[in-house]
């Protein structure tokens, strides 16, 4: 193989059509249709067994929920009583439409640039990989690291987790990993810069359920459930008397985009967001219903007070009208940070290696939701991060795409960063 302009391209071995090995097992695993409403989990599994035995790494299962399996590939480490590292990514993806992508989203094609288009490549079965094929070459160099290295595979992260991590999390085989610090995903970044998050925005979802009147469709009637999420009123009786929700939310969501335009020091992870994503309701045309719904996605950063925010929002549905109730379908309440303090050892493994590599971090609060929420809720530190530099943001996008040079270039990353993190001196609180 000829190396590339960035001296990458060695430690992976060659493949077909001299493609680095890395690149091909990627490939292999963007073919596995593990998505959503219904993944092939029993693919990913039989892929990460057969893994795990090339590398001659033990592998447990875990049935968190009856069909939901998180597997965990172990690199004991020469000091096992330590706190050891997570490498954690979730199986699943999100769907696709498919009639806008170029290629098919799990064939994944390369084109003549080394652009891999699939569904997965960039959330996150990139760091699947990459975590496996760093630890492969480590093992091939025959290093030997302080800290027991856990490879964690966990479904149902992209409908919520509570199938996966969240259930997880408090079962007696998580505490068992004795886990001292977690990598998890991240986002692309479309400079030179990397980005790593330590926070989170709490996904909430709401459904907002509003009773009215029923009748036939062809009548005045007053107190519809309709008016109350409508904010051209058609009833004459009630229009302009108050303001509905979506007012509400729309008013709230210009001066959040307000702020946001205006303040060069905020990114997407740093304001709340609204946004309203089903309307349910009717059964007939001519007969008006006797109850909507409304279903919002709203992210909040974890510097907002959450108690107010809610009475924000019941003031909202009273305002609306009457009889308004709400529900959550998700509320994640905990506001845990990662430390990103120099004096943090953990941290500091982490940015003095990437430093080394000559690599800029931008530190940011991740603007959607993974499974760190999780791992953070039960007080360890994770950092979110998938070393994807000089690349769009595509995930969950159409033609979500990954360059073979920044995917081999992320394992040596990862080499650096694994070895760094297995090797934090012991802490003088807790652990000796
Ligand atoms: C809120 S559940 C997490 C699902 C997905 N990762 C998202 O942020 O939307
Ligand atoms: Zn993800
Ligand atoms: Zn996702």
């Amino acid at each position: 193989m000829l190396p590339d302009k960035d001296g990458v391209g060695g430690g992976g071995g060659q493949g077909t059509m001299g493609e680095d090995s890395s690149v091909t097992l990627f490939r292999e695993y963007l073919r596995l249709r593990t998505v959503h409403p219904e993944p092939d989990y029993d693919a990913a599994l039989r892929f990460l067994d057969g893994i795990a035995e090339e590398l001659g790494l033990p592998i447990k299962k875990i049935e968190v929920c009856p069909g939901r399996v998180v597997s965990v590939m172990t690199w004991e480490g020469t000091n096992p009583s330590l706190k050891t590292i997570l490498l954690n990514s979730h199986t699943d993806v999100v769907p696709v439409y498919q009639e806008h992508w170029k290629y098919d989203a799990f064939a994944a094609v390369k084109d003549s640039e080394g652009n891999i288009f699939a569904r997965g490549t960039q959330d996150m079965k990139s760091v699947t990989i990459q975590y496996i094929e760093a630890v492969r070459r480590l093992k091939a160099e025959g290093k030997k690291l302080m800290r027991t290295i856990h490879l964690m595979f966990v479904p149902d992260e992209e409908v919520g987790g509570h199938k996966g991590m969240e259930t997880f999390v408090k079962l007696p085989e998580f505490q068992e990993l004795n886990i001292g610090f977690a990598l998890d995903e991240g986002l692309a970044n479309p400079g030179e810069a990397f980005t790593v998050f330590y926070g989170e925005r709490n996904p909430w979802w709401i459904t907002v359920r509003c009773p009215g009147n029923p009748g036939h469709g062809s009548r005045f009637v007053e107190n519809t459930a309709a008016e109350k999420l409508r904010d051209d009123r058609v009833n004459p009786a009630t229009r302009g008397s108050h303001d509905d929700f979506k007012v509400h939310v729309c008013d709230f969501c210009s001066r959040v985009c307000h702020r946001l335009n205006t303040s060069e020091c905020f990114t997407l992870g740093d304001v709340t967001t609204v946004n309203m994503t089903m309307v349910k309701g009717g059964v007939a045309y001519n007969v008006i219903p006797a109850e909507m719904d409304v279903s919002f996605d709203l992210r909040i950063p974890p510097t907002v007070n959450l108690q107010e925010f809610e009475e924000q929002i019941k003031q909202w549905c009273k305002e609306a009208g009457e009889g308004i109730t709400y529900d959550f379908a998700q509320k994640h309440m905990n506001q845990n940070m990662t430390s990103t303090d120099e004096s943090d050892p953990w941290w500091n493994a982490f940015s003095t290696t990437c430093k080394a590599m000559n690599m800029t971090l931008e530190k940011e609060i991740f603007p959607a939701a993974t499974d760190s929420r999780f791992i953070r809720a039960v007080g360890l530190p994770a950092i979110g991060f998938s070393p994807m530099n000089r690349t769009p943001i595509l995930l969950h996008d159409h033609n979500e795409f990954l360059n073979e040079q920044v995917f081999l270039k992320g394992i040596q990353v990862y080499e650096r960063l694994v070895v760094a993190l297995a090797n934090v001196p012991a802490m003088t609180f807790g652990e000796i």
